[in-house]
């Protein structure tokens, strides 16, 4: 197998149930992927992410170049050493991370110049030296450097932005050491214009790609125009190849997504907002910080097999976030990343059955019920 496998196995709909094969394990798809930054995900031991049933997790350039650096990670055996985590991995390039945390950047053809938001030294991350960084990382699943068009953005503006990265998508293709079980994502932008999203995907396809992710998304634009963009984008799309909705999403985004054919997913939220005290359950969100579960005995959601809720109820956990223990936050997140890979497993087994469209409505109808 050289790069990574993917077989579409079943679809129903636009919805897709694969299976994507690397050196480091299978994903079954459509998948959620847990964010794992910098080589944790954060409140989370890897046995725990384990057990949700969580199959690939996510590290990024940014984040470890600057801390402990990437040539560190490598002569220590890469990532999967590193954190004890034997299943696959993928990372991105940095460059959405440079853009949302570093300061006094400066992007020019060659890459984009960055400071350091930890120490404010001058790091220089171009695409030859993101795949670089992500071979040394021993990353499963690379993506190419990018520019995220930010939005709202003009159409000209998106242009622009969108052809700066198929260049810099063909020189990290052209950086890229293929190995078997190894593979290379490009990333489809053009902001929310249809005739500039199709150019991407195009040179996308030109160049040749293992996988194809769609960027410029979740940053703001909404669920509506986001769906808009997946309608007139996911057609034109290659079937054959994995497609990866980058930072998506909500429950409602995911099952939103998934019924219009993408294959893979990451997002913070389930373990972002877990810290924060935001559970997410069958019939919507707890913010169990809220007085009304001081003395609710239920657990946060009846149907979840989870350490939270199998031996604690929502005034424990309302307890532990108003003392502020550290069990509270591990618990709900622990709780979000199993509930997320539970619905993901749901999906799957609608798209075998033929029935995506019957669960998937249910599911939405119950996201909806409210009072949870
Ligand atoms: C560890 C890790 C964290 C985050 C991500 C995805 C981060 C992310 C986006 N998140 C929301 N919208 C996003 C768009 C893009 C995008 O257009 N390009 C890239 N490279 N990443 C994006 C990947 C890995
Ligand atoms: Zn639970």
């Amino acid at each position: 197998m050289t790069g990574i496998g993917f077989e579409l196995l079943k679809t129903d709909g636009r919805a897709r149930r694969g299976r994507v094969s690397t050196a480091h394990g299978v994903i079954n798809t459509p998948a959620f992927m847990p964010v794992g930054t910098a080589a944790t995900v954060k409140a989370m031991t890897t046995d725990a992410v384990k057990s949700t049933g969580a199959e690939i997790l996510l590290g990024n350039t940014y984040h470890l170049m600057l801390r402990p650096t990437a040539e560190r990670v490598g002569q220590l055996g890469g990532l999967h050493r590193f954190m004890n985590w034997d299943k696959p991995i993928l990372t991105d390039s940095g460059g959405f991370q440079v853009m949302s945390l570093s300061d006094l950047r400066t992007m020019t053809e060659e890459g984009v110049t960055f400071k350091s938001h930890l120490d404010g030294s001058k790091h220089h991350l171009t695409p030859e030296r993101s795949i670089q960084i992500q071979h040394l990382l021993d990353s499963n699943i690379t993506m190419c450097l990018d520019e995220c068009t930010p939005f709202p953005a003009t159409e000209a503006q998106a242009a622009s932005s969108m052809r700066l990265s198929m260049r810099w998508a063909k020189r990290s293709k052209d950086a890229f050491v293929e190995r078997p079980g190894y593979g290379l994502f490009g990333i489809v932008q053009g902001g929310v214009y249809q005739d500039l999203r199709a150019e991407s995907v195009a040179a996308l396809s030109d160049i040749g790609f293992d996988g194809y992710a769609i960027g410029g998304l979740a940053v703001g634009e909404g669920q509506e125009t986001m769906f808009t963009v997946l309608d007139f984008t996911e057609p034109l799309m290659v079937k054959d190849r994995p497609r990866y909705l980058m930072g998506v999403g909500r429950p409602s985004d995911l099952i939103g997504a998934v019924r219009r054919g993408v294959d893979m997913f990451d997002c913070v939220m389930p373990t972002r907002s877990g810290r924060t005290g935001q559970a997410f359950v069958r019939r919507g969100t707890i913010n169990i910080r809220n007085a009304r579960h001081a003395h609710d005995e239920r657990p946060l959601d009846e149907e979840c097999g989870c350490p939270a809720c199998r031996n604690h109820s929502r005034a424990y956990l309302h307890h532990l976030f108003k003392a502020g223990e550290m069990l509270g936050p591990m618990l709900l997140t622990w709780h979000n990343l199993h509930y997320y890979q539970d619905l993901m497993a749901e999906l799957r087994q609608a798209i075998e059955d033929g029935r995506f469209e019957e669960v998937a409505s249910a599911l939405e109808a119950r996201l909806n019920e409210g009072d949870v």
